[in-house]
């Protein structure tokens, strides 16, 4: 089945809208507007979250001659948690990749179709690689934190690469502030000198998730961000991104059917079915996706009965 062919669960009024009302609103200090236009040295204090919508329109994606991807489009909309569910194999990690621009590091990768950032190509030449980047920012499977590098350290590596330029007083705060927003602030505000490395796996994965939000992003993609943690780092992951959702958007691949049903408010379910390049079968509104999905092999899928 093509993209053009999944089928959208219908829902009644506004589900985002609704989701974004019963969300609660993060304390954010970040007041004054961002500077969308500035593709380089940026201040901080000009700086203001505030999530974008990402479009993905008829992406397809190969590795060499192997299609991995078939025309898939989906929208993401702005301050609302969307989920990737689907086997392993079906091209999630590979289509999270493409939304920013990783897909091509590899060499042998190629890719058609079109991302939009609230209307803006992350492809188009004219858009630098790092501007990118900073806009949507990701979060790996594996807590990736420099190791040796202090916990404050880390959360302000991507300044640098991201062209972003801060004051003393203002980096202090940035670095408060983000491990507030990644639910770690009351856990290191004695050690932030302390190594990164020195941290539990799922404080790890939290001062992963506030070095991204350092350089204020406004989509956060997430590939199976818990699946090394135990339970109770889980939840917290998930309450964070509960909290951080009305001024990021967050996209997450993840195999845990009930964390997609926890956190998610929509959902797209992938399938790559006998050797075929994935492609959406279903998505939309994530409760009916799991209670009245239309697809029979959405409803095995939610149901535990492959994959
Ligand atoms: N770097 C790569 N080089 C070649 N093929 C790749 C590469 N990365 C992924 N693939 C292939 O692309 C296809 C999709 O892989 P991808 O990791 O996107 O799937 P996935 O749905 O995220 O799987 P999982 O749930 O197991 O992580 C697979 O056939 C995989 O072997």
């Amino acid at each position: 089945m093509t993209t053009s062919e999944a089928k959208k669960p219908s829902m009644a009024g506004s589900f985002v809208d609704s989701m974004k009302d019963g969300l609660g609103a993060v304390k954010g200090v970040f007041t004054r507007e961002r500077d969308s236009s500035s593709s380089s040295g940026s201040r901080l204090s000009e700086l203001k979250p505030e999530p974008a919508t990402l479009q993905a329109n008829n992406i397809s994606a190969w590795f060499g001659t192997h299609q991995v991807l078939d025309r898939v489009s989906l929208e993401m909309p702005a301050g609302v948690i969307t989920s990737l569910i689907g086997p392993s194999g079906c091209g999630k990690s590979t289509f999270l990749r493409i939304l920013n621009r990783m897909h091509e590091l590899v060499p042998s990768a190629q890719l058609a179709g079109e991302v939009l950032i609230d209307g803006q190509d992350i492809y188009d030449p004219e858009l630098r690689l790092t501007q990118a980047r900073r806009e949507i920012g990701m979060v790996f499977q594996k807590p990736n934190p420099f190791p040796a590098m202090s916990i404050y350290d880390n959360v302000v590596a991507g300044l640098a690469l991201t062209g972003i330029k801060v004051s003393n007083d203002e980096r202090d705060e940035l670095v408060e502030t983000s491990l507030i927003r990644a639910g770690l602030w009351k856990e290191v505000r004695d050690r932030l000198r302390s190594p990164g490395g020195g941290l539990s796996g799922g404080q790890q994965q939290r001062l992963c998730i506030a070095r991204s939000l350092a350089v204020m992003p406004r989509v956060l993609l997430m590939d199976e961000p818990c699946s090394a943690l135990d339970p109770t780092s889980t939840r917290v992951i998930e309450e964070t991104m509960l909290e951080l959702v009305n001024d990021v958007t967050i996209v997450i691949v993840t195999h845990n059917m009930q964390q997609a049903q926890r956190v998610s408010q929509q959902c797209a379910f992938f399938l790559a079915s006998q050797g075929t390049p994935g492609a959406i079968v279903e998505y939309g509104d994530t409760e009916a996706m799991f209670d009245s999905p239309i697809d029979p092999r959405t409803y095995d899928y939610v149901n535990g009965r492959f994959g």
